[in-house]
């Protein structure tokens, strides 16, 4: 039987997920709205009650073509003759299933749990029909938070599988909800690599109306565009800036807030310059207030300069809240390769959900990239990288990250979604010698992805432009002697360029933006 896995349903009969409504009701309701396989899960019910629900289930999977698959119960599942089992890692072993199912139900799915790249090897090599990759998200239903492994691990999973060409399907688990499920499917893909479909609980479990849920997931999987170099932009879009001045106009227009958890350094130099470019900032280190804030449509930016135990907590708080909101978040993950606490906070942070920009100087983004030497601080160190390779590094990051853009400042910026790459060549050597002109950068950013959600790298390149000739222009006043003079200056020339941007456009034509062709 080939089996459709885009919308895997997981029950959940637990008081707070089910409450006292009836979960064959729900499921059926679930199925009519675009659920396409249900696995029945219950931890706690005896024997009895289990094979009662179970064939209960079963009379209405089947009246709707659905394959019912039952939670580590084998016995289960040959009592009531489902089409198949699902097995956790702490379950009986994968080939121990297949010897008991080999007689009693011999086509059966067999689906196992993985939350690592060995697991999912052997899981595949040893014959499973479906993996299912998490957790994803941390999310109530699952307390053990230890197996987070975000998009990144699941998109990890997906390309060990396929370049050692097991091409068993693949949905992901945990926290994926409406608000996500886009986000999740876009950033596990790489190249042709993606996820089979999604596996959810609550997101149908607990809603009101689950006919109706399930059917807003299955628009939304439907409405994802297919990410591919043909959709990238154009190069010529690229190297023609026209389109800068009307990002900047619209900002200006929309005034996006822009939630900002910022190092202790530059909280008010960045609230000035989100004001400066037309945004409005708040600079709020409390996670448990990120829900609300989401809600008013701006964006987040984690910058974790002054990272503590504390403010580690309140990011993971705060970029789960911006996730389920499906508003931007911007990484910007200062001096990360300075200390083995920053690594190891780095790695709580990527696991903690999904990010629309990864901006660094060239330690920070080595270091996610796996490739970094020992950082010296939060600024960046002379580097022994051509513009060449450090443009590979860029996009490899990008590309891991799947639908993320991901920015290395210094001299030459660059700037890449995996597919394109841009090398910009503005910005003045003061910038270098004022702290926080990398975070502020961030921060611009952050306020022109809160507007211009359809397309993150122009967005991000269009706020660069901005921050970088105003700076240019800045050191040609005439009462700029270095970089303390420099900095107020720099303000008021964001101000002046982002009040009309439109009005004289010559501005922008200093911008020095140059496509990376692998080629050369
Ligand atoms: N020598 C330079 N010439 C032109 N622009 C520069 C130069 N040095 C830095 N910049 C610009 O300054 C901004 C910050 O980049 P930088 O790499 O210094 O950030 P950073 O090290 O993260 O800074 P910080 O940690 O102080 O916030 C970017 O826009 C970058 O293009
Ligand atoms: C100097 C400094 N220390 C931690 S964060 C920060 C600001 C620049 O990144």
């Amino acid at each position: 039987m080939a089996v459709d896995y885009t919308l895997y349903l997981v029950t959940d009969s637990t008081p707070e997920i089910l409450g006292d409504r009836c979960l064959a009701d729900v499921v059926e309701s679930g199925i009519k709205g675009g659920v396409t396989v249900v696995q029945y899960r219950n931890k706690t019910a005896d024997t009895a009650e289990l094979v009662r629900e179970a064939s209960t289930l079963h009379e209405i999977t089947r009246r709707h073509g659905v394959p019912l698959i039952i939670n580590d119960r084998i016995d289960v599942a040959i009592a009531i003759g489902a089409e198949g089992v699902h097995v956790g890692q702490d379950d009986m072993d994968l080939q121990a299933v297949q010897r008991i199912l080999r007689t009693s139900l011999p086509n059966a799915i067999i689906g196992v749990s993985t939350s690592s790249v060995e697991e999912a090897l052997t899981a595949a090599r040893n014959g499973a029909t479906y993996l299912g990759i998490g957790t994803v998200f941390a999310t109530s239903t699952k307390k053990d938070t230890k197996s987070i492994i975000g998009a990144i691990g699941v998109q990890k999973i997906l390309t060990e599988l396929r370049s050692n060409s097991l091409n068993t399907p693949c949905v992901c688990i945990g926290g994926v909800n409406a608000s996500n499920v886009q986000q999740i499917l876009r950033q596990s893909r790489h190249d042709d690599v993606a996820l089979d479909g999604v596996a959810v609980v609550s997101a149908i479990m607990a809603a009101p109306n689950p006919s109706e849920a399930s059917q807003n997931l299955r628009n939304l999987i439907a409405a994802l565009p297919a990410i591919s170099r043909t959709q990238s932009l154009g190069l010529m879009q690229i190297t023609n800036l026209s389109f800068v001045p009307d990002y900047i106009a619209a900002v200006v227009q929309r005034k996006p807030l822009c939630h900002n958890m910022i190092n202790t350094v530059v909280q008010t130099m960045a609230a000035n310059m989100a004001i400066a470019i037309g945004g409005s900032p708040i600079m709020s280190g409390n996670g448990a207030e990120a829900a609300d804030l989401a809600k008013l449509g701006g964006s987040l930016v984690i910058n974790m300069g002054t990272v503590t135990p504390d403010s580690l907590d309140q990011y993971v708080k705060a970029i789960s809240a911006y996730n389920a909101a499906g508003n931007p978040v911007l990484l910007d993950p200062v001096g990360c390769g300075a200390t083995e606490l920053r690594k190891e906070a780095l790695q709580t942070v990527l696991t903690a959900g999904l990010f629309d920009v990864i901006k660094g100087n060239e330690g920070e983004i080595a270091t996610i990239a796996g490739t970094s030497a020992q950082q010296h601080g939060v600024d960046s160190a002379p580097s022994n990288l051509t513009l060449r390779q450090k443009a590979i590094m860029v996009e490899e990051v990008a590309k891991r990250c799947g639908g993320c853009v991901v920015v290395m400042s210094g001299a030459v910026d660059i700037v890449s979604d995996g597919y394109q790459t841009v090398f910009v060549r503005n910005g003045h050597e003061y910038m270098g010698l004022v702290t926080g002109s990398g975070c502020c950068l961030g921060t611009v950013i952050a306020a022109f992805l809160a507007v211009h959600r359809e397309n993150k790298l122009l967005a991000t390149l269009a706020a660069l432009l901005l921050y970088e000739i105003a700076a240019e222009q800045a050191t040609t006043k005439e009462a700029i002697r270095g970089p303390g003079s420099f900095l107020p200056a720099w303000i008021d020339t964001l101000y002046q360029i982002a009040q009309s941007p439109e009005s004289d456009q010559s501005w922008i034509k200093g911008g020095k933006v140059e496509v990376f062709q692998h080629s050369r």
